[in-house]
């Protein structure tokens, strides 16, 4: 083995990796040195683990307009922090969320209402303030961390367009889900029908439960592949959630970019083009010290410790 690992280093010889030194900043904010959001608490629970939580319990975490713009600059800023690695997104209180806040439906009927507006200038402002919270949930998918969403409770309408955007969603055995919007009298416009159908990977069922707003349970959310995995309670999902971000964690961040960056990629592109995607991205990323590393750990049979971003 130890013949191995030389020849390892030897391959990689001139690329001279350096043991992590502790950081200071990771020490100031692990104390608390996140910006305040009125609807969002952020921590950080573990190293290199970020927990954003949903903090509207008083409303049922129902999503207004100050959501929107603080979830899209929560994760742009989590995209860019050296000490972000993984994040768990949940919800405070008695359940994940109840979706848009009914009460902010009152924007979207001011500008349908102003009588010296004429029909193209309403349209145009409708679509300007969609684009916008389309954005802020693909935020989520946007940043290059994994967010592995854990729902408690009722997850509706909008939140489904949130989880679906995230990489991977845990539950626990209280949840039930709906894509309420039909109920609402409108077609979901925020991510659902792009992106739920292709996570749960069965057509018929995703067109049954956008027509028609039936709840389903967290059973069946796990049968579908809506979730991967279902706890018996809230603590213990929190707590499983934050074990696979720590694990993710513990990985090369520089794999775990390029991966979930390949993912997101080939989701919506051909094998081929797919391929020639991983291949650009890797001739930059193969040169990281992080696979030299990587292997002499691996060969040493000892835990790697990567340097941050
Ligand atoms: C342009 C369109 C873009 C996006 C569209 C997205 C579509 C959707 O998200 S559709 C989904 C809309 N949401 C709903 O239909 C859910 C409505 N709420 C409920 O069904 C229930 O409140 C509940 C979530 C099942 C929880 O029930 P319960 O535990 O009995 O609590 P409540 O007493 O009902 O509520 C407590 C408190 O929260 C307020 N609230 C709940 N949901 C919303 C909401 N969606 N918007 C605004 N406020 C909400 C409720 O009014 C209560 O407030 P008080 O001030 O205490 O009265």
């Amino acid at each position: 083995m130890r013949v191995l690992s030389s020849m390892i280093r030897r391959i990689f010889s001139g690329i001279t990796f350096q043991a992590p030194k502790p950081h200071m900043l990771e020490t100031r904010m692990m104390s608390g040195g996140d910006k305040n959001y009125e609807t969002l608490r952020v921590m950080r629970p573990r190293e290199f683990v970020v927990q954003v939580e949903i903090a509207r319990p008083e409303k049922k975490n129902a999503m207004n307009k100050a959501f929107f713009s603080e979830i899209r600059q929560c994760f742009d800023s989590l995209a860019v922090d050296g000490q972000c690695r993984a994040i768990v997104l949940s919800g405070s209180g008695t359940l994940f969320t109840a979706g848009l806040d009914l009460m902010d439906l009152g924007h979207i009927m001011a500008l349908m209402d102003d009588p010296d507006t004429d029909m193209g200038r309403k349209a145009l402002k409708i679509r300007q303030l969609l684009v916008e919270w389309q954005q802020s949930f693909t935020a989520p998918e946007k940043c290059l961390k994994p967010v592995i969403a854990a729902v408690h409770g009722a997850c509706i309408g909008g939140g489904i367009d949130l989880i679906s955007a995230c990489d991977i969603r845990y539950c626990s055995q209280d949840a039930w889900f709906v894509i309420k919007e039909i109920d609402l009298g409108l077609a979901a416009d925020l991510g659902t029908l792009q992106r739920f159908p292709k996570v749960i990977g069965n057509d018929s069922l995703a067109r049954e439960l956008a027509y028609t707003a039936r709840p389903f349970y967290a059973d069946e959310a796990k049968q579908m592949g809506f979730v991967s995995r279902v706890f018996q309670d809230k603590d213990l999902l929190i707590e499983g959630a934050l074990e696979t971000a720590s694990l993710i964690a513990s990985k090369s961040p520089i794999a775990v970019t390029g991966t979930k960056a390949s993912l997101v990629y080939s989701r919506d592109h051909t094998v081929e083009e797919g391929l020639n995607h991983i291949g650009v991205w890797n001739q930059g990323m193969l040169q990281s010290k992080d696979l030299t590393n990587a292997a002499v750990a691996l060969m040493e049979k000892k835990t790697p410790k990567f340097s941050k971003l």
